[in-house]
């Protein structure tokens, strides 16, 4: 499914936090979304997901404004995995990664041989089946993340849009994570913090500093030392790491600038 964004805005409080996005994600890219804190990341997704109304511009999926839609009618194209969701604590992980084939149920049908079959995949795929029937309120917070990452894979939507999914994640699954968003054929845009995930897993990243989208393009060009310096305020550079993937080295925090 390609999304597209035209001259996106969303304001809070007077704030403008969104400002002017223009973005166009065709099929099946794996795309991140980079920026410092307070950029306007989540905020942006949120835009994208149909869970903040736009102050200005259209958000379409594959070329049809959203703007009207359910959340039902949405949820059926993109899953979101947010930074923090709240979930029942009642609930197993079985349960909670159950919750990603609600859109597609009728009225109050309980699970199909269907539903199970998909639910009993993504805890696969994500390493949870050892746990799907521990209670929810027991996981640790890299098994949380990874189970709301299997709730959104179980929606089997044609999008994913994740918020700093690797957070938690020990290296193992971090490494686990992007591959499979970089091999599956699903649109995905991911906010990231690790440049050096971005650089190495995606087709190309999106820059975001203050709101605005500064930069568009493959790693490689987007993050360059003269943009890491401006907009990260860091001294680093993209090149090969020990072993030959695309990788950010850190020299440490930028020397301030001195203009004239
Ligand atoms: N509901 C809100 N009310 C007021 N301010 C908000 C609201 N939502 C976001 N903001 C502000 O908008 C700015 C962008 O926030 P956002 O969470 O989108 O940034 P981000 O790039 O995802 O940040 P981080 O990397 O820290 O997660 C921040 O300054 C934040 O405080």
């Amino acid at each position: 499914m390609r999304i597209t964004a035209e001259r996106l805005s969303w304001s809070v409080s007077g704030t403008t936090v969104v400002r002017d996005v223009g973005l166009d994600i065709a099929a099946g890219e794996t795309v991140g979304l980079l920026g410092p804190n307070g950029s306007g990341k989540s905020s942006l997704l949120r835009c994208l997901a149909g869970l903040r109304t736009p102050s200005a511009g259209t958000v379409r999926y594959d070329g049809e404004a959203i703007g009207d839609w359910s959340a039902r009618r949405i949820a059926r194209r993109v899953a979101f995995v947010e930074q923090t969701t709240g979930t029942d604590s009642e609930l197993r992980v079985t349960d909670v990664v159950g919750l990603g084939r609600t859109p597609f149920r009728d009225g109050w049908r309980g699970p199909t041989a269907e539903d199970r079959a998909v639910v009993a995949a993504a805890l696969d795929r994500t390493g949870l089946t050892a746990l799907a029937d521990r209670p929810w309120k027991a996981l640790s917070g890299g098994e949380r993340q990874r189970a709301h990452i299997a709730r959104a894979l179980a929606q089997r939507t044609w999008c994913l849009l994740l918020d700093e999914p690797t957070n938690h994640l020990d290296v193992r699954h971090q490494l686990e994570l992007m591959e499979l968003l970089a091999r599956t054929e699903q649109t995905v845009l991911v906010a990231l913090h690790d440049l050096s995930l971005a650089a190495r897993f995606c087709d190309r990243v999106l820059l975001m500093d203050q709101g605005r989208l500064v930069a568009a393009g493959v790693p490689g060009n987007v993050l360059s030392p003269d943009r890491l310096a401006e907009v990260f305020q860091v001294d680093a550079e993209v090149g090969p790491d020990s072993l030959g993937n695309p990788a950010v080295a850190y020299r440490g925090v930028a020397a301030p600038r001195v203009d004239g």
